[in-house]
Parts: C-alpha cells; sequence; structure tokens
C-alpha cells in the first residue's frame, strides 16, 4: 500500500549488489509510477528511466528542453512507486558542472539509486541520432568529478556516458570511446554508458577499455541490433536498458484503439487486448487498502474483468 518501505540507501545497496553479482541485469525503461509496479511484478532486479520518455511524455522532443526540477520529480514518482533500484537518466547533468553537482544531490533526495550523466554538447539530443558532438575531454572529466564528489552516499551509482563513439567514424570513434571511457572511469565513474555500439565487438572492445560495470542500450530503431541479453553477457555487458520499449508498445496500442474507435465506433474490438479492471487494481493493490479500511473496497464482478 502506498509507497515503497525499502529505503533509497537499501534500493543502493541492492545496485550495487546486483552489478556485482556476475549476472546480466535487465532494466526496462517506466514511463509511469505503474509501470515500475508491473517491472517489478514481472522479476525484474530494476527500473530504467528515460530522459526521452520524460520530455516525449510532455509532447517534447528529447533536446534538453526538460529541467532538473523536473526530471527530479517525476523519477521520484516513479522510484517511490517500487522496492527496486532506479537509475535516471540525468542527460548532461543540467548544466556546468556545479550544476551537475546540484543535480545529484536532488537525485539522491528523490530516492534514486543512480544516474548517468553524459559528455554531449549542450543542448543535447537522442544518442542514436546523428550530427550530435561531445564535449571536450577536460569538460566531460570534470562533470563526472562534480557528481562524485556531490553525492552523500557512497552508494549513489554515478555511471558516465560517452556519446562519443558517433562523432568520429570506424576504427577512430571506437578508439575514441575506448581511451574516453578509461578517462571517465579514472575520474571516479562507477559504470559506464557507451552510447550507440553498432556491434557486439564494439561492446567488447569498450569491456578491455576499463573492469567497471558496462551498460547497453537497447533501444529499438537506433544504432544497435536488438542483442539478447546473453549475447550481451557474452562479451560482458552487466546491465541492458530498454529504455522506451514500454512507452512505444503502450502508445502503439493507444493508436490502435482510437483508429478502432473511429472505424467501428466501439472500442469493443480492442478490449481484449486491454489490462482489465481486477489487473488494474491487483497492480495498484486495491485491497491492501481495504484491509486498512473495509470501506474502501467493493469491487467484485465475475467474468472478464
Ligand atoms: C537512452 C536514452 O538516452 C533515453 O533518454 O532513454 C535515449 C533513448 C532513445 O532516444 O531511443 C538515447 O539517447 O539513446
Ligand atoms: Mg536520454
Amino acid at each position: 500500500m502506498l509507497y515503497s518501505k525499502t529505503t533509497p540507501e537499501q534500493k543502493r545497496l541492492r545496485l550495487r549488489e546486483a552489478l556485482a553479482s556476475g549476472t546480466v541485469q535487465q532494466f526496462p525503461g517506466a514511463f509511469n509510477p505503474l509501470s515500475a509496479r508491473l517491472i517489478q511484478e514481472k522479476g525484474f532486479p530494476g527500473v530504467y528511466i528515460s530522459g526521452a520518455v520524460l520530455a516525449n511524455d510532455l509532447g517534447l522532443p528529447d533536446i534538453g528542453l526538460t529541467t532538473l526540477t523536473e526530471v527530479a520529480a517525476r523519477a521520484g514518482q516513479i522510484a517511490r512507486m517500487t522496492d527496486l533500484p532506479a537509475i535516471v537518466d540525468a542527460d548532461t547533468g543540467f548544466g556546468e558542472p556545479m550544476n551537475v553537482a546540484r543535480t545529484v544531490q536532488e537525485l539522491e533526495n528523490a530516492g534514486l539509486a543512480g544516474c548517468h550523466i553524459e559528455d554531449q554538447v549542450n543542448p543535447k539530443r537522442c544518442g542514436h541520432l546523428d550530427g550530435k558532438s561531445v564535449v571536450d575531454q577536460d569538460t566531460a572529466l570534470k562533470r563526472i568529478r562534480a557528481a562524485v564528489d556531490a553525492r552523500r552516499d557512497a552508494d549513489f551509482l554515478i555511471m558516465a556516458r560517452t556519446d562519443i563513439r558517433a562523432a568520429e567514424a570506424g576504427d577512430a570513434g571506437l578508439r575514441a570511446a575506448a581511451d574516453r571511457a578509461k578517462a571517465l572511469v579514472d575520474a571516479g565513474a562507477d559504470a559506464v554508458f557507451p552510447e550507440a555500439m553498432a556491434t557486439l565487438e564494439e561492446f567488447a572492445a569498450i569491456r578491455a577499455a576499463v573492469d567497471v560495470p558496462i551498460l547497453a542500450n537497447m533501444t529499438e530503431f537506433g544504432k544497435s541490433r536488438l542483442f539478447t541479453a546473453d549475447e550481451l553477457a557474452g562479451v560482458g555487458i552487466n546491465l541492458i536498458i530498454y529504455p522506451v520499449t514500454l512507452l512505444r508498445i503502450a502508445m502503439g496500442a493507444a493508436e490502435r484503439t482510437l483508429d478502432t474507435i473511429r472505424a467501428d465506433g466501439t472500442q469493443e474490438a480492442q478490449v481484449e487486448n486491454m489490462l482489465t479492471r481486477s489487473r488494474l487494481y491487483e497492480l495498484v493493490d486495491y485491497e491492501a487498502y481495504s484491509r486498512f479500511d473495509a470501506g474502501v473496497f467493493n469491487f467484485k464482478v465475475p467474468g472478464r474483468h
């Protein structure tokens, strides 16, 4: 009932243990607090909170328009609804290194288990689109040092994301990504997110460069093929995110249903694809509220509900 009773400190510890377990961890992206409940119920070990989803949910493109206040508030709403650790996308850290420091403290306050901070120039772009640019190494390292120094819980995970792979073509880009990953780890990053890797061999090259956990971004319609967890585990990946997957499928279903209502004059043909009323009530733990106050829960309808 209400919010998770697992404390942020416990969640951060859980995340550290999961990343050290030697088993690849799959974190689907929660597009709202309710979907975080579903992710937990299905047995996943953690939740990812995507910057693209937060922006798109507001009807905005993912080009650095969302503010720290918006991201921390929404991420906090999602994190508090699950016992799982949640990692949030902090984009470029929302400004200069001093802003990055404040970002980390606000995300700690919001109950997150960790965040990633990237080396794109402001305003940032989706990592899988062309035409993005990255800051010089010194600036990238300053962001990470500021983040690490600012945290008050040593278990809050600071992940460094580098977008440099796409900044130079071919092997040069990959070498630059491996070099930068190494430097980011030396600056204190607990984990690395090499963005827009195209092949398993590219992930393996980053694995060879650093000895901290590595994230693989399995976003659809991007630069990477959708590798399986086994394939990614085979090249030493520790954490896989599916950042926009649930939003895309939910919006796909919404579009199909609106088309059905327009075409048929009723949603009837789509009802079998819906989460039923009783399933929805299970997810919000309706019955627990009833145990608290017997007058609240009175839902009992037989049939397909
Ligand atoms: C991971 C990512 O940063 C996100 O915001 O979810 C995006 C995902 C996407 O746009 O598909 C990214 O830059 O890869
Ligand atoms: Mg993002």
